[in-house]
């Protein structure tokens, strides 16, 4: 496949990697200094485009592959509030999409087990529950896409757990959290490259899980599989769609 990498770093360059590796050709490379060369023509001569940009250049840049009909894989987070226009606009113009908050096979595994422990616990309102995530301090948003959908599959599956709040720790401090709110605490430090837990406390004991990135390879690994996975495919679609477990839905 012939890429175009639409941001070039921490992730842009191990995904170059990962996918030389699998025999692809990296055919444009994307950062803020040369963004005169994100033209029609130069997308044209790419099979698919891999997003790993900022949260304020993706939207511009999906909008930019859908204009020449390229397939773009987005792994960029803090866009999710335009999810819907972008997927209406997606179908209605024919075009391919695939986003994922996190493309691991380790964080994928981990949203289902973690939607298949928040409808256990059901049954045991004496336990609340909070997720926690950790990340470099160079991260731009927060909390992570990744937490985000920890927090929908706890909501989707948790009849007490309504909605999510934020609370990003070491900036402003969060009002009382109300019972049917499920918190999301946000850290922020050094070369944390991305850490996320569920943790469920009762009076008598903890339950926790935990998903631990030892460095972005598999972010990397993951995001070229699905681009490779999406050739041939017309639609949007989600990560989720690619590892397709069937436990639980
Ligand atoms: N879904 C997943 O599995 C994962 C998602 N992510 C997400 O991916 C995104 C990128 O992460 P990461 O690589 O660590 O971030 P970096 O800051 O290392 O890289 C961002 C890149 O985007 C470039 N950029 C800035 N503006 C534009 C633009 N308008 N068009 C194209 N490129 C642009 C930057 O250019 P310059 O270098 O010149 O500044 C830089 O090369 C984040 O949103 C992060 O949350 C990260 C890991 C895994
Ligand atoms: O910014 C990062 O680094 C990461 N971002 C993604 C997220 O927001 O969940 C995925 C991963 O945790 C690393």
């Amino acid at each position: 496949m012939k890429i175009a990498l639409l941001g070039y770093g921490k992730m842009g360059q191990m995904i170059e990697r990962m996918a030389m590796q699998r025999g692809h050709d990296i055919v444009l490379k994307i950062t803020v200094n040369n963004l005169d060369d994100l033209t029609k023509e130069n997308l044209s001569k790419a099979d698919v485009a891999i997003d790993f940009s900022t949260p304020d250049a993706v939207i511009n840049n999906i909008y930019k592959c859908f204009e020449v009909n390229l397939p773009i894989v987005v792994g960029t987070t803090g866009w999710y509030g335009e999810l819907q226009n972008i997927k209406n606009d997606c179908l209605a113009s024919n075009n391919t999409l695939l986003y994922g908050s996190n493309f691991s096979v380790g964080v994928n595994l981990f949203f289902h087990l973690n939607k298949f422990l928040a409808r256990l616990m059901n049954k045991y309102p004496e336990y609340d529950v909070q997720v926690e995530e950790i990340h470099h301090t160079q991260k731009l948003d927060a909390p992570s896409g990744t937490a985000m959908t920890i927090a929908e599959g706890i909501i989707d599956q948790l009849e007490r757990k309504n909605e999510w709040v934020n609370e990003l720790i070491g900036s402003q401090e969060l009002e009382v959290v109300k019972n049917d709110q499920l918190l999301i605490e946000s850290h922020r430090i050094e070369n944390v490259p991305g850490t996320h837990s569920v943790l469920y406390s009762s009076e008598v004991d903890d339950i926790e899980i935990k998903h631990t990135a030892h460095n972005r390879a598999g972010f990397a690994l993951g995001a070229v599989i699905a681009a490779e996975w999406l050739q041939n495919k017309q639609g949007f679609y989600n990560i989720a769609d690619v590892f397709n477990f069937k436990l639980i839905d």
